[in-house]
């Protein structure tokens, strides 16, 4: 028999490997002490709309110690209005060129509203930004309650995810990465230092259903909870996160004209997050014709028949499922 000494020596590897991970691979970040929420980045997507309201008449069900958090409507034009924008998507607005530019009346609302808010919450990148914003969106997708990434390298965000997860299962909670060299964008929680997006769907746009409001609501209290024992400063081990990391837009097929001649097919319709293989039914056109998916492998569609996407060329994207690892983290 191997002593559990010798068992290290014949791998070489270190006899403390518990006590060396908590003293040396621990990433540490500041307290997270300013956390907004944004509902209304879109303002036909009731569920965060009416949730940031909620709680800008009341906020005791967000308040946790030592933590600041700012519910904020983020496009109240849209919102009172009931639709996605007012001049152009505020959720691809927080471009450096947009953030830049001389402000205005002539600029478009969305932009100067880009500017208003990278002003109190950013600026992004910077030092003074806030450390947490979560933006609440509803889909018309089935896609059920989705945490949205922007960064594989994002620790604390990880962390988040994976404490999420936990705190909600039997139920899933998807992790959607949208780091990509062409298809990601300038959201409006990129101005923090950790953003992220929750993504509760189906929810026809300008309508509450009362299981996607809850579902989110859920999420938003485990979240909150998290920082809250960060920032009393717990420590949180290293981990792994199962994300679905977005890979390619798939458009409608189309005519010359651009338009429409077929609809997502009823065998993928409500199956995001659901393996879409090289031959599978994807479309279905108007005479009944069935057009397959002829990709060189497993895909995860998701975002499936969203409604704001039509306009963006979009009927839905496919993920690559990936897993990350995180290291573990604690307040300095
Ligand atoms: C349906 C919808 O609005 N989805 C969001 C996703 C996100 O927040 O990253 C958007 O396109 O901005
Ligand atoms: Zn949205």
């Amino acid at each position: 028999m191997l002593s559990s000494e010798g068992l290290y020596q014949l791998f070489n590897i270190p006899a403390f490997t518990t006590a060396m991970t908590s003293s040396t691979n621990v990433s540490c970040f500041h307290e997270a002490r300013r956390v907004a929420i944004f509902g209304g980045t879109h303002g036909n997507e009731m569920s965060g709309v009416t949730l940031v309201n909620l709680w800008i008449q009341n906020g005791k069900e967000i308040q946790r110690k030592g933590v600041e958090t700012k519910p904020f409507i983020t496009n109240p034009r849209a919102v009172e209005k009931c639709t996605r924008y007012v001049d152009t998507d505020l959720n691809r607005a927080f471009t450096t060129e947009n953030l830049s530019a001389p402000s205005g009346d002539d600029l478009p609302y969305e932009v100067q509203r880009a500017q208003q808010i990278n002003e109190t919450f950013g600026p992004k990148g910077s030092p003074e930004a806030y450390d947490v914003i979560f933006d609440l969106h509803n889909t018309t997708s089935n896609m059920g309650c989705t945490l949205i990434l922007e960064s594989s390298k994002d620790h604390f965000n990880l962390q988040m995810m994976h404490y999420i997860k936990k705190a909600i299962a039997p139920d899933s909670c998807p992790v959607l990465l949208t780091e990509h060299p062409l298809l990601k964008y300038s959201t409006s929680r990129s101005v923090a230092k950790h953003p992220i997006g929750l993504e509760v769907g189906p929810q026809p746009q300008g309508v509450l259903r009362s299981n996607i409001f809850e579902s989110m609501r859920l999420v938003l209290k485990h979240a909150l909870d998290f920082i809250e024992l960060f920032n009393e400063g717990l420590e949180f081990p290293p981990c792994t996160v199962d994300v679905f990391r977005v890979s390619e837009k798939m458009d409608y097929p189309r005519d010359t004209n651009g338009n429409i001649i077929a609809m997502v097919h009823p065998n993928l319709q409500d199956c995001d997050w659901e393996p879409l293989n090289p031959g599978d039914p994807m479309f279905q056109t108007f005479d009944g014709t069935t057009i397959r998916y002829e990709g060189a492998g497993t895909v995860y569609p998701t975002f499936i028949n969203e409604a704001a996407y039509y306009e963006k060329q979009q009927a839905f994207v496919t993920t690559r499922r990936e897993t990350l690892a995180a290291g573990a983290i604690k307040k300095t």
